[in-house]
């Protein structure tokens, strides 16, 4: 649905939750700019829409964070080193012993101490739902009860392999990163509870594989409906915008950077409800004080750990442009790449493509003005795209700072009167593009059962998963259980394994 500003004034006047105020529409035009190139309208149909792949470029240095944990890859507790990001040879040239730091995490919501009992023999293969970089992830059937996961499979040796042949300190450091975020996925989904986000019930893993036991969202990705319908109208992104805004400001409280936003990455659920998935590259602070999330300090003030972030992570199409150029970035990366998707949801492509990430770094640098915006979106939309993909990370829109609505006292809106600032200090959830969504709603995960969301996935059986590319769904898995089902004592992936608490599980299942 296109739909003009005048038609939207219109809508407003009959009641919508968020009425715009004058000094937004101030602001709002201000932010059109006069720049903005009149690109096509999309075609009725974009099957040809690409999958992205996330990728990792440790070019720069990553700082070991003070409490991490070391201990030796080959499970040999005399080699752990106390000194942080240190590594050890013991002489064994068939074996790697650099000491390689785990995070230390806490788990709210379960126990990793709590006997493991599962197995990767406890479940029947189904299908496959997707395919990663260390493995895939398979819908399975638990033997005992028959409920359904989707269960991630992560090879050992694919995470262990060393890219060059040589084994130098940079491989060294390269693994012990990989082995971090394997082990910082499993961590990060275990403390979480958000309606947008996904659940971890168990985690293990025996000889070969690492398995993460994950809920089972079954209305495929955002990837594939767009794939379907080309571009989506303004009301649907704005209700997917809200949505994954919710998920992002709860990790950002957390401390947690996401750092992959994509659509492949965004699953619905049976009501059409967004889910996020994949937290391989997510970073936890460690410097975050979780349990006060008002202690956050702002976005833009570097906090010792989030502004020593310097990998080039992600998916380049969706990166924002410091992490593409190798600066230190903060929580705000996550809001360019919102910005990203948005762009995305509506016009079937992100603001900038190409074949790698130097040649999308490169076309940012080149529009000085920042990406042209399609002429046929509402002036809302557009003005929502300005502010997110500003270049400039200290320009862009501080969404965590500026989140909600002022508190509301004697009648009158605290917000001062106009400000002459650069920021942008109007309140994120008061925007005009979401004046029809309730953020009490959906904050509080009510909105899951109370209604459905824009576009509801077609489910006939779960077990189809019928909402999956049969790209996925008609690939083998014969390896399903090559690890034969053994846990795995004492390897570098010792302290993997999770359960959920008890209570966590009966709640979602
Ligand atoms: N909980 C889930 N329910 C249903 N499908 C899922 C679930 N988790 C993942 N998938 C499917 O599997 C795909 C791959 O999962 P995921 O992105 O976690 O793997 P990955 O190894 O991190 O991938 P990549 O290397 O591309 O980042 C997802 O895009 C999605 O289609």
């Amino acid at each position: 649905m296109i739909f003009s500003l005048d038609e939207e004034l219109g809508t407003l006047s009959l009641g919508a939750p968020n009425p715009i105020n004058e000094n937004d529409m101030d602001t709002l035009s201000d932010a059109i700019s006069s720049d903005t190139e009149y690109l096509a309208p999309p075609p009725e149909s974009l099957n040809s829409r690409p999958r992205r792949r996330s990728s990792i470029l440790d070019r720069f240095p990553i700082f070991t964070p003070a409490n991490v944990k070391h201990v030796s890859i080959t499970g040999d507790e005399d080699n752990i080193s106390e000194e942080a990001g240190s590594s050890t040879v013991n002489g064994n040239s068939s074996t790697i012993t650099q000491a390689v730091p785990i995070p230390i995490t806490s788990s709210i919501s379960g126990s990793s101490t709590g006997t493991i009992t599962r197995t990767v023999k406890d479940f029947r293969p189904v299908r496959v739902l997707g395919q990663g970089a260390y493995g895939k992830v398979i819908l399975v059937k638990d033997k005992l009860t028959n409920k359904l996961y989707a269960m991630k499979q992560l090879k050992k040796a694919e995470i262990l392999i060393t890219e060059s042949p040589k084994s130098n300190e940079e491989d060294d450091v390269n693994l012990g990163k990989r082995i971090e975020r394997t082990f910082a996925e499993k961590s990060i989904l275990a403390e979480l509870e958000h309606p947008n986000i996904v659940k971890l019930f168990y985690s293990f893993h025996d000889n070969s594989k690492l398995y993460l036991l994950l809920q089972y969202i079954p209305g495929g990705e955002l990837f594939f409906h767009l794939k379907e319908q080309g571009t989506l109208d303004e009301d649907t992104v704005a209700f997917y915008a809200a949505e994954i805004s919710c998920a992002l400001k709860f990790l950002h409280d957390k401390g947690i950077v996401y750092r992959d936003l994509k659509p492949e990455n965004c699953l619905l659920n049976d009501k059409g409800h967004l889910v996020l998935t994949d937290f391989g590259l997510s970073k936890k602070s460690v410097t975050q004080n979780s349990a006060n999330p008002s202690e956050v300090t702002s976005l833009n003030e570097p906090s010792e750990d989030l502004s020593t972030l310097h990998s080039i992570i992600g998916t380049p199409e969706y990166c924002a442009p410091e992490i593409l150029q190798g600066l230190p970035y903060n929580k705000n990366c996550d809001w360019y790449s919102l910005g990203c998707l948005i762009y995305d949801m509506l016009s079937g492509k992100p603001p900038y493509t190409g074949a790698n990430h130097k040649v999308i770094l490169n076309k940012i640098q080149k529009d000085k003005q920042g990406p042209k915006i399609p002429y046929y979106l509402s002036e809302g939309m557009k003005d929502m795209l300005n502010w997110l993909l500003k270049k400039d990370q200290s320009k862009r829109w501080d969404v965590d700072k500026y989140w909600a609505a002022e508190p509301i006292k004697n009648g009158k809106n605290q917000m001062k009167k106009k400000k002459p600032s650069k920021e942008r200090t109007l309140r994120f959830q008061s925007h005009f593009i979401f004046r029809k969504i309730d953020w009490s709603l959906l904050e509080s995960g009510a909105i899951q059962h109370t209604s459905v969301g824009p576009i509801v996935p077609i489910i006939t059986d779960l077990e189809l998963a019928e909402n999956f590319d049969s790209e996925f769904t008609s690939m083998s898995y014969e390896d399903f259980d090559s690890g034969l089902g053994n846990e795995k004592g004492s390897d570098i992936f010792q302290g993997f394994s999770y359960k959920a608490s008890g209570s966590y599980l009966e709640k979602y299942f």
